[in-house]
């Protein structure tokens, strides 16, 4: 195993230091470290962050390798920062047994690119009508300890609450996609004057807000855990801010493009800006940033959702919601919160891998420590072009915008997955 002695690196923004990466470890910090046998890697005007932990992607695999399969989203997910990514269920088949978990966990293995942490559905098929066997995805292999629905509501209280039980005994997690669906019928994008004046059918803040008062007054009642999936609404983080003051178990994720866009896009018709929840108002925007900067917030998740082609590009109703994340999502970190490294190490590694349980990430590098890091280069500038993402789709909204901030290397338990930009495999 080669060793890598990264010379004069700000460890997340601390002055330069040296950082010797050797048998899967960080083996040594300090100045001036020398080691014969290490590669070096010229760490100057870089920033070393702890791997990035995405507690939202969708690989699409089994069922739409069209669209993206578990060893393309993981090299997208290390080109972007990331040693650790959480696979949703909602696949073809639906990863609602031990075997699909188990068939995903392992694919993630095998690209070693990332690890790959799958997320077990709620009920079966994600049809919320039944409990899927969660006990037997927490006691496989792949050892699941965060359930969700995602793409659908949990919206019967019922079995949300027998599901919030459920996962008591192992300190699982219900990650709730919050969307009342008789609110949302037909809905095409945020319910606001844009909507109004588009004519398109609106899904209103409140569909949103409705679900998560419900669904913490639940996990309250249970004492059980709770994980809010992409926050949107500026009502939503009153709810979390009260329920959170109260001491309710309850976590909370921001998705890059609801800290960014707005639903004037929707004026474009361009199906690339179609995402559930949807792109809200610019009053949003700015509740989210504070929830994020106090807390209220806990964590930005990328809510990756590689589509095709012909999925993606044709008439806006049409089209399948969601953009992709993961290669794009420390950029626009950067953007939004600027050049604050130890809200950035937290809010994207550090209490992601705290909720989802993930040891060995999202832990500052330092001696003794796993070596699962990304070096980031913040005053680098790249245009976005999706010809070039590793993903095997190209719906990124960002196409061809300027976004400060380059990911130059990533590590994997001491072993490089990115280096000079590329993936190494
Ligand atoms: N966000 C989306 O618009 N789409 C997601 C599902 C989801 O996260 O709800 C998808 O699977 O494509
Ligand atoms: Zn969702
Ligand atoms: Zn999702």
């Amino acid at each position: 195993m080669t060793a890598y002695l990264i010379k004069s690196v700000s460890v997340v923004g601390a002055e330069p230091t040296d950082l010797l990466i050797r048998d899967g470890v960080v083996a040594e910090t300090g100045a001036a470290l020398s080691a014969p046998d290490a590669t070096v890697l010229d760490g100057t005007g870089l920033v070393a962050l702890p791997g990035l932990v995405d507690l939202h992607t969708h690989l699409r695999e089994p069922g739409r390798e069209d669209a993206e399969t578990v060893e393309t989203g993981s090299r997208a997910a290390a080109l972007g920062g990331y040693t650790a990514v959480c696979a949703m269920a909602n696949t073809s088949p639906v990863a609602d047994t031990a075997g699909v978990v188990e068939q995903v966990w392992r694919l993630g293995r095998e690209a070693g690119l990332v690890d790959v942490q799958p997320i077990g559905a709620v009920t079966v098929g994600l049809a919320g009508e039944q409990l899927a066997e969660l006990g037997a995805m927490a006691d496989s292999a792949a050892r699941v300890r965060i359930f969700s629905d995602d793409g659908h509501c949990v919206a019967d209280p019922k079995l949300m609450r027998r599901a919030l039980e459920y996962v008591k005994a192992f300190d699982g997690i219900i990650a709730q996609h919050a969307e009342e669906p008789r609110l949302t019928e037909g809905a095409q994008m945020h319910e606001g004057e844009v909507s109004t004046r588009l004519g398109l059918t609106g899904w209103p803040a409140v569909a949103e807000e409705a679900i998560i008062a419900r669904d913490v007054l639940l996990a309250e009642h249970v004492g059980s855990r709770l994980h809010v999936c992409h926050v949107s609404t500026a009502g939503s983080v009153e709810v979390l801010r009260q329920a959170k003051a109260r001491g309710v178990k309850v976590t909370a994720e921001v998705t890059p493009h609801h800290l960014l866009l707005t639903d004037a896009h929707a004026e474009t018709y361009d199906p690339v800006y179609k995402v559930n929840p949807p792109l809200r108002t610019a009053t949003d925007i700015a509740a989210l940033r504070a929830a994020l900067a106090e807390g209220v917030i806990d964590i930005i998740a990328t809510d990756h959702a590689p589509h095709a082609v012909e999925d993606k590009e044709c008439e806006w109703a049409y089209a399948r919601p969601g953009m992709l994340g993961l290669e794009t999502a420390l950029s626009i970190a950067l953007d939004v919160l600027g050049p604050q490294w130890d809200l950035i190490a937290e809010r994207m590694s550090r209490a992601p891998a705290r909720i989802a349980g993930l040891t060995g990430h999202g832990l500052d590098p330092a001696p003794g420590v796993p070596a699962n890091l990304t070096l980031v280069d913040p005053a680098a500038r790249r245009v976005i072009e999706p010809a070039e993402l590793a993903s095997r789709s190209r719906n990124t909204p960002y196409a061809r915008m300027t976004l400060p901030g380059r990911i130059v290397a990533t590590f994997l338990r001491g072993e490089p997955t990115v280096l000079d930009g590329k993936a190494i495999k």
